[in-house]
Parts: C-alpha cells; structure tokens; sequence
C-alpha cells in the first residue's frame, strides 16, 4: 500500500511513520509513506499558500492552486489510483471498521489542512471523502493523518508479528479488549487473575472473552447496542452482570 500525504510538515509525517510497526512495516515493503509540501508548488515570490477568507473573519484558509499542482504531482509519481481523503473535524467519524476498508486499498492520499482549513472550492474538485478522527480541533490534520497511517499500516498483512493480536485489539469485533496482564518480577503473580496462571485455554478463552464483553457494557453500552451477540456471549454477559450486581 502507498500512502502520500499533502501537508506543510512532510518531515513530521515522515519521521512518525518511520517508527515502530508503520516503520517495520515500510522496511518490508508493505506500505511506502511519501510527503508532499503543497509550499513546493506555491508560484508567487512569497510562495504563499494561504490567504485571507473571502467574507472576512479571523485566519487564514489555504489556497487552492498550490493545493491542486501538489496534489497532481504526488497522483503522478505512482500509477495506483488513489482515494482523495482530506482529514477535518467536518468528516465522518473514523472507526475501525472504515480503517479496514481503507487498509485494502491500494492508494491513499490524505490531505492535511492548517488554519481554517482549504477552500471549499479544491474540496469540492479533488477530495473524494472527508475524515475525522474526533470531535475536536487541531492545528492541523497531520496528527489526524498520523493516526490513519497507523491504524491502516498496522493492518497490512505481515505488518504485525503476532498476527493475533490485531484480530483481539479493542473494536475489531466490535468490543473492548479484556485486560491483559504480564510477569512482574515486583508483584509476582498478586492481582493476576488466577485463571490466567491455570494453563486451563479454553476457561482462558472464556474469561477473556466475557471480560470484553463486561467492559464493553460498562464502559461503552454504546458500542455493546450496535453488536448482536449470540447464545454462549449472552450467557457470559449475564453472569458478568449478575457478578457486577451482586
Ligand atoms: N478531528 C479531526 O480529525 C481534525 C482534523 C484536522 C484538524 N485541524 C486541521 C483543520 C482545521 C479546520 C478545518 C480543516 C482542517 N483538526 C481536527
């Protein structure tokens, strides 16, 4: 998979995703992260590549022209078609289930916006869907973009060592994940469930498995209303709670 970013600090995207497993996983060839400075494209002396809004009000909103020569150079160097995607708090919500959509693809090229954002004029022309990653405002979309790199890097397959542990992470069945626990050489094995020192797999599996589900009804009934869940997890569940309730 390649991943081309649009953004004024091409050096923070690339350093981040140089780390840890988005890193491991571009040594190996499986994903190739590539920044693009729209700043590189701006043809006035001043290369400029914001502007004051139309309408007036405070800041700055980013000029479509260096946006657009950027965005063309970097669909030029690959002949992959792309998804446009242009992180803002105006998108839709990403959730786990959309980053595996976007981890099969082949192409992405994510957009990141500084000040109040780019004109309406480029979005409406060149992006093809907008995200979000949370209610909330940054600077810019870079963070926003760092995030997608990883959620979607770390899927691609050979990606991560323990292939596993990327099926158990928290809301890829649609719960949370159960606790884990590992050797303390300070606490030994005091507050370790004992059923994890059994060596009993499948009452392991089991425990595991209503714990997901229990967290989940705690802290996220949310995301428990949007899960049909059949006999042997309803049964878990119930005795989760009447546990809880007791
Ligand atoms: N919640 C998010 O995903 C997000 C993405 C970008 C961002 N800041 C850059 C920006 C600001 C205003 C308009 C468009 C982009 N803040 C939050």
């Amino acid at each position: 998979m390649r991943i081309d970013v649009v953004t004024l600090f091409p050096d923070f995207i690339r350093d981040s995703a140089a780390l840890g497993v988005v890193g491991r996983a571009q040594e190996r060839g499986l994903l190739s992260v590539h920044g693009w400075n729209p700043r590189d494209y701006a043809t006035d002396n001043y290369r400029r590549v914001d502007d004051r809004p139309f309408g007036g009000g405070p800041g700055m909103v980013m000029l479509a022209e260096p946006l657009s020569a950027c965005l063309a150079a970097a669909r030029a160097a690959d002949p992959a078609p792309a998804r446009v995607i242009y992180l803002s708090p105006q998108g839709e919500r990403l959730t786990q289930a959309k980053v595996r959509e976007l981890a099969a693809r082949p192409r992405l090229i994510l957009l990141c916006g500084r000040y109040e954002g780019l004109d309406e004029r480029f979005i409406a022309r060149e992006v093809d869907e907008e995200l979000s990653i949370g209610d909330y405002v940054l600077s810019g979309g870079e963070l926003a973009a760092a995030v997608v790199i990883d959620a979607v890097g770390r899927l691609q397959e050979g990606a991560l060592n323990h292939a596993d542990s990327a099926v158990q992470d928290s809301f890829e069945d649609g719960l949370l994940d159960c606790p884990h626990f590992t050797r303390s050489d300070l606490a030994g094995t005091e507050g370790v469930p004992p059923v994890l020192l059994s060596g009993d797999h499948a009452a392991i599996a089991r425990w595991r498995r209503q714990q997901s589900l229990g967290r989940t009804w705690l802290r996220r009934p949310d995301l428990l209303a949007r899960v049909t869940l059949g006999k042997a997890d309803r049964a878990l569940l119930e005795a989760f709670i009447a546990q809880w309730r007791a």
